[in-house]
């Protein structure tokens, strides 16, 4: 029969494996020292509660010793725990994290040989020998009794890498301890100097908006737009969320400074808030959300979710208050993030009310709120682009419609993504070509009279595919309107590519296209604007064309429309027969 055999770990390799896959940068390995000792003092008070609580960090030497006035390990428990990976004593009989420590993955002390070729581990227990474990980066390792006097507890020494020397540089270190355990409850020092006892007070500690700002500006070198207090009792998590004063991308999931139980988890971890709070980074403090091994973030399981839906709620309140106490300063929140909260408001509904309710849009009736407008006008009705906006809405205007500028990045999606949350909104998109049904006719009288006008006109622009029109509208300064409808810009954009393209692009685009859908687009003489009165009774056909090719010009540029090979030859042929007409003939030049 086969015997059973153990897997055999190649060290070596595990150290690559930790160093280039699960830990960001090696300096993770102070945290990892600071968390054992910090442990071990917590074991050791476990027991004997008045116990001393101290972490020595000594850079003197070649490389670093950690000294902590924890429990310290028995001779076996050496063996157990220090030799076997994966093994830690912070787990109880089933297996579960033991709630009061913060390691419990047994692979912390590996973190070491980031930086280390030899850790030596001295310890003490109360009642036992001192014993010294001596470990290599090889998978060697080495356990000896020692004599003489030594109080209990453990100092690690950890010799450098080559190339690793960098990491232990007394600044480094004085640095590292300060970030990673300046909050931590014991004492800690780095060659004497005490790095708790906080340069800045505890995050859970402090109360004040004044002085949550304060610590933002210190951490994170930015005055906060505003603070929101954050608690979440059943991950014993306390803290603050601090909304950001300048745009943010919601595409980049935020990172939010985590402590867990005072000791610096990780200073970017993802998944803290729901997707769409992407405005605000937070700092918290928790006891119960467990670290993911590489203690870089946190673990996603059913309290992280409960807990990010609580802080979600929290943050949601905040907006609601916010909405109901102060909206001019919620309307300066959506200034600096309107640009978030719509790319999200696409899909979801508590962004996609925000916007509604609270982000004034441009409309030819003044900047107002999707809701406001729909209070006032009924229908939402909105033109889609920026371009047609600024044609149009004086026009509309004159004709009772009001019009929203959907043209912005977004507004046109969130307006329709909303008449589908609320049913009794409808909306409208504007297609030019329905404004001019809206235009008076000319009387039948009038009409009849301008025949002639109208016949030269159309023969004018016939070669460029366009209509003619004669209707009655307001406002009277503007002479003319080109219109086109949707569908057909479409037809001529497409054309247009196709020309620039190669052939087999081409072919693929042919397919879009159907000509015999276009509508011709129309050139909407207004019978109210004097100049185009006093054209319409020019003595001669010639100079009716003239002046009509001007006025499709000048309509074409106003509202934005390219302007097509054939376009500009027009326009040039006008210009200059009027400006031939203008000018008087010299008398001395003959002819
Ligand atoms: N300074 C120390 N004093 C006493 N015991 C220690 C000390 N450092 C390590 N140990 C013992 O060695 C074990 C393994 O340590 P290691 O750092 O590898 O894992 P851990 O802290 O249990 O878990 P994690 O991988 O989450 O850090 C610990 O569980 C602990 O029992």
């Amino acid at each position: 029969m086969d015997a059973h055999r153990t897997f055999q770990v190649d060290l070596a390799g595990l150290v690559d494996l930790l160093s280039h896959h699960l830990y960001a940068s090696p300096r993770v390995y102070v945290r990892e020292l600071l968390q054992n000792a910090v442990d071990a003092i917590t074991a050791r008070r476990l027991r004997e509660p008045g116990a001393p609580g101290s972490v020595e960090l000594d850079t003197a030497g070649d490389g670093l010793r950690v000294t902590d006035s924890g429990v310290g390990l028995t001779e076996a428990q050496v063996h157990e725990l220090l030799a076997t990976i994966g093994r830690s004593s912070k787990r109880d009989d089933l297996g579960f994290a033991r709630h009061e420590f913060l390691g419990q993955f047994g692979i912390g002390l590996l973190s070491c040989f980031l930086v280390a070729r030899e850790i030596v581990v001295l310890t003490r227990a109360a009642g036992h020998a001192a014993v010294r474990w001596t470990g290599y980066d090889d998978g060697r390792y080495l356990v000896e009794k020692v004599d003489g006097e030594h109080p209990v507890g453990t100092t690690v020494t950890l010799l450098p890498r080559p190339g690793a020397k960098i990491w232990f540089a007394p600044a480094t270190v004085l640095e590292l301890a300060r970030l990673y355990g300046d909050q931590l409850p014991v004492e800690v020092t780095v060659d004497g100097t005490p790095t708790t006892g906080p340069v800045v007070s505890a995050p859970w500690e402090v109360t004040s908006t004044r002085a949550w700002t304060a610590y933002a500006e210190r951490t994170m070198g930015l005055t906060p737009f505003d603070v929101i207090p954050l608690s979440v009792p059943e991950a014993g998590l306390t803290g603050a969320a601090f909304v950001m004063p300048q745009p943010l991308n919601p595409a980049q999931r935020g990172g939010h400074r985590v402590y867990l139980k005072h000791m610096l988890l990780a200073e970017s971890a993802e998944g803290l808030l729901p997707e769409w709070a992407f405005f605000a980074r937070c700092v918290v403090d928790t006891s119960e959300l467990r670290p993911t091994a590489s203690r870089e973030a946190l673990y996603e399981d059913g309290l992280l979710d409960s807990t990010r839906e609580a802080l979600g709620d929290q943050l949601r309140g905040w907006l609601v208050r916010l909405a109901r106490t102060d909206p001019r300063r919620l309307g300066e929140f959506l200034h600096v993030h309107h640009l978030g909260v719509k790319a999200l408001a696409l899909h979801d509904d508590v962004m996609l009310d925000l916007v509604a309710s609270w982000w004034p849009m441009e409309t030819n009736v003044g900047r107002m709120t999707l809701r406001e407008f729909h209070e006032r006008h009924g229908v939402i009705r909105y033109s889609a682009t920026t371009d047609q906006f600024r044609q149009l809405a004086g026009i509309a205007a004159a004709q009772d419609l009001a019009l929203v500028n959907a043209g912005y990045t977004y507004d046109a999606e969130i307006i329709e993504r909303w008449a589908q949350v609320e049913r009794d909104v409808r909306i409208e998109r504007l297609d030019p070509t329905d404004l001019a049904t809206r235009f008076e006719t000319v009387d039948p009288a009038t009409e009849v009279g301008l025949r002639g006008f109208t016949v030269a006109a159309q023969r004018a622009l016939d070669r460029l595919g366009c209509e003619v029109v004669l209707r009655a509208f307001d406002p009277s300064t503007v002479p003319a309107l080109y219109l086109i409808d949707r569908e057909t810009t479409f037809r001529q954009e497409l054309r247009a590519t196709r020309e620039k393209a190669d052939p087999v692009w081409s072919d693929v685009l042919a397919a879009l296209d159907d000509r015999r859908a276009d509508t011709r687009p129309q050139l909407v003489l207004n019978h109210r604007n004097a100049l185009v009165r006093r054209i319409t009774v020019l003595p001669t056909a010639d100079l009716v064309e003239l002046a009509v090719e001007a006025l499709y010009g000048q309509a074409l540029l106003l509202g934005y429309h390219p302007i097509r090979p054939a376009d500009a030859a027009l326009l040039n042929r006008s210009f200059l027969g009027l400006l031939d007409r203008a000018v008087p003939t010299d008398p001395e030049a003959g002819p």
